[in-house]
């Protein structure tokens, strides 16, 4: 699956970080954090995060704290590169967040 996928170039990267304010990529992992007024709505970003995930068929890291999710994602299928397939995800749950009062 994703043979096909190529990795993204480091200048490739940076642009699109810059459409993704909040976002990093260390290493090979593109990775956010966000914070909630509680735990419930942290938890129930993740399972909005893990339907937009299925829908995708792109599964990140997401590590649930009190009131904390960590997102980390590359793509498993070429060695754990930084793809557009990463971006596509971060723009995603980029888009869902406000309404889960994630900041
Ligand atoms: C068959 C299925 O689509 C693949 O195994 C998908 C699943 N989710 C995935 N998620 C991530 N992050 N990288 C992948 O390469 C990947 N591959």
């Amino acid at each position: 699956m994703n043979a096909q996928v190529e990795p993204l170039s480091d200048k490739e990267i940076e642009d699109r970080l810059a459409e993704l304010p909040g976002w990093s990529a260390e290493g090979e992992l593109l990775r956010r954090s966000y914070a909630f007024h509680g735990h419930f709505p942290a938890a129930a970003m993740v399972i909005h995060i893990a339907q937009i995930q299925e829908e995708l068929g792109h599964h990140a890291d997401l590590t649930l704290g009190y009131n904390r999710l960590a997102v980390a994602v590359n793509t498993h299928s070429i060695g754990g590169r930084i793809t557009h397939l990463d971006f596509g995800l971060a723009r995603r749950i980029e888009d869902i967040a406000p309404a889960h009062g994630a900041r």
